[in-house]
């Protein structure tokens, strides 16, 4: 529990444009000194000292609650404007941006921690969490404890657990609440994930942080529900860039297609490009990727195995001939690694070779690409792919690592979420495999058919005819029915849930669901069947 903060320091160490209303006798008055013992933007957690800040919601606007946070305690009301009747006795504080002021309000109530820690920020489409994962286990390996939060872990200096919030980067009282718990443990860096959600000016959640470094892994398309434009969610991935103190590392990998817009996002940061390819090629050169000032690490890969990549590296045009390992057979992990890598070795300036070493040490992020051993003679793998580019680079390396194999895929798609990428992962399945299970995600309130009809509305006509196509909702019958039916080399992708510990459905109803369990009991069921038949 925080100790109380004054108003009046609140206001001055956020630096926070704002107008302050305070009403007696129905005349503006001086504002007798508070204390504030919390921020909240929801009334319902509101109680004595609390200050509300009321935001304008997808669904309720703040304002109409300020009563219930009243009634609950609160000792200021934070706004963009003034109810129709003001209470007396209320200090209203009034900004342009609630959300922002909940933000900057938040850090200067923790003592503002991160301007004490180097933040380093992590975002992208897809991979944040297994680099935000991987890059903590490097500066760990390297004897630096560091703080992470990501959408699957969380560690404040205390110890790696499971993240306890439900957002990938939480509310700013959560956020900075975690980071005062990171200083206090005596760690200097921390590793946040920054979501396009949490960088937008919308919802503006990481206000008042200035970064000390950034990686940009993928920059495909997603959340387009919420930004309404893909132009709108590279911008809002932008503000990452455009938050960097000069000087600061900034990874990108060369196959980003935004890998320009960021480096202009950011004119005075220390760019690395990073690269993976196959075989003999250039990779990354600095005069081509225009980083002049910048450092090109590219990682070639000369060979896969089903369990993991054998491959050299270059900085530059310097190519090291020493073959290492990385514990898994798909390049995009590698080159999350590489990102990560980089990183490292730009924070603790300890030489690359030396962080690449520990590569073949490197444990998988839970839910991420992780296989499920059995006794059937398949490959069953559990990933965490809910975007159509994870598909295609999934499935593309599933195929090129078992190249006779028939697949098998069981996914869904989150409902009230991005309806444009649904098609695109419909196609993608139809693509790279012969037998599809449609099922339940996270349908909420839409429902599964209509998420169904938008995934099979990607797949063509002409591979509809060629492809089994199972429709599935309840997600353990799904499991089942697809383990039921593999044959000896076969490989099944469950994707979409990874780590996820529930499936939502309407009205926020939730069922637990583990993922491995229910992989592994479908596997036991058909393994003993099968014995069975056998006798
Ligand atoms: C869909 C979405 O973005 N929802 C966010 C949004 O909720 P909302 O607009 O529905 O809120 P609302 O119900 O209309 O209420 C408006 C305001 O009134 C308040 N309220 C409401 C009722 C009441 O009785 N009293 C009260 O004070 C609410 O607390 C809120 O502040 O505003 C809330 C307050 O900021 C957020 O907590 C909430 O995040 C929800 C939990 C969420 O699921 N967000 C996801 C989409 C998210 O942020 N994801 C990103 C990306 C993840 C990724 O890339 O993988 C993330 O960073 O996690
Ligand atoms: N570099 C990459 N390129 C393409 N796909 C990737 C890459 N890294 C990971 N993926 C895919 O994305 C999935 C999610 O990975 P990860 O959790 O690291 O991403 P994320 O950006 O944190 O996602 P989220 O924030 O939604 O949890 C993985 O399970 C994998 O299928």
């Amino acid at each position: 529990m925080n100790a109380p903060v004054r108003l009046s320091e609140l206001l001055e160490f956020s630096s926070l444009a704002h107008t302050l209303v305070f009403l007696k006798d129905g005349r503006p008055f001086p504002l007798p000194d508070i204390e504030i013992t919390s921020i909240r933007h929801d009334s319902r957690v509101c109680d004595q000292g609390s200050i509300y800040c009321a935001f304008r919601g997808l669904h309720e606007d703040g304002i109409d609650f300020m009563d219930n946070a009243l009634e609950k305690g609160a000792a200021a009301v934070v706004t963009d404007r003034l109810p129709s009747r003001p209470h007396e006795g209320v200090p209203y504080i009034v900004v342009e941006a609630p959300r922002q002021a909940y933000a900057l309000l938040c850090g200067s109530f923790f003592g503002n921690p991160a301007s004490a820690l180097k933040v380093i920020g992590v975002t992208g489409t897809d991979g944040k969490s297994t680099t935000i994962e991987y890059l903590w286990q490097l500066l760990r390996g390297q004897g630096v404890r560091a703080g992470l939060l990501s959408t699957v872990s969380w560690d404040d200096g205390s110890g790696l657990v499971s993240s306890p919030y439900r957002q990938s980067t939480p509310e700013a009282w959560e956020l900075h609440s975690f980071l005062s718990s990171c200083r206090d443990h005596g760690l200097s860096i921390v590793i946040l994930e920054t979501t396009s959600h949490a960088l937008s000016m919308e919802y503006d959640r990481l206000a008042g942080i200035a970064f000390s470094g950034a990686i940009y892994t993928t920059m495909t398309s997603e959340h387009l529900e919420f930004h309404g434009s893909l132009e709108r969610y590279v911008d809002a991935k932008l503000n990452l860039a455009r938050r960097l103190l000069p000087g600061s590392p900034l990874v990108i990998p060369h196959d980003n297609a935004r890998k320009d817009d960021i480096m202009k996002a950011a004119p005075q940061a220390k760019p690395f490009i990073t690269a993976v390819h196959h075989g003999k090629s250039s990779g990354c050169s600095r005069k081509e990727d225009g980083i002049l000032n910048g450092t090109c690490i590219s990682a070639t890969v000369l060979g896969m195995e089903p369990e993991q990549l054998a491959f050299t590296f270059a900085i530059n045009d310097k190519e090291l001939t020493t073959l290492w390992r990385f514990p898994s057979p798909f390049p995009f992990l590698l080159s999350n690694a590489l990102e990560a890598a980089a990183m490292a070795h730009s924070l603790i300036d300890i030489p690359l070779e030396a962080i690449i070493a520990q590569f073949e040490k490197l444990s998988p992020v839970r839910g991420r690409a992780i296989p499920v051993p059995n006794s059937l003679g398949v490959t069953v793998l559990i990933d965490f792919a809910h975007t159509a580019d994870a598909f295609a680079h999934v499935m593309e390396e599933i195929s090129r690592v078992h190249p006779k194999a028939d697949i098998t895929v069981v996914f869904g798609a989150a409902g009230e979420r991005d309806t444009t990428k649904r098609a695109p992962m419909g196609a993608q399945a139809a693509r790279w495999c012969s037998r599809i299970i449609i099922t339940d995600e996270d349908p909420r309130n839409e429902g599964y058919e209509a998420i169904r009809k938008d995934i099979e509305a990607g797949i063509p006509d002409a591979l509809k005819r060629r492809r089994t196509i199972l429709r599935i909702a309840d997600r353990k019958r799904a499991i089942r029915e697809a383990v039921a039916n593999l044959n000896r080399g076969d490989v099944l992708l469950l994707l979409g849930k990874g780590h996820e510990t529930t499936i939502e459905y309407e009205n926020g109803r939730k069922i637990p669901w583990d993922e491995m369990r229910e992989a592994r009991e479908a596997l036991a069921v058909c393994a003993a069947c099968r014995e069975g038949s056998s006798l």
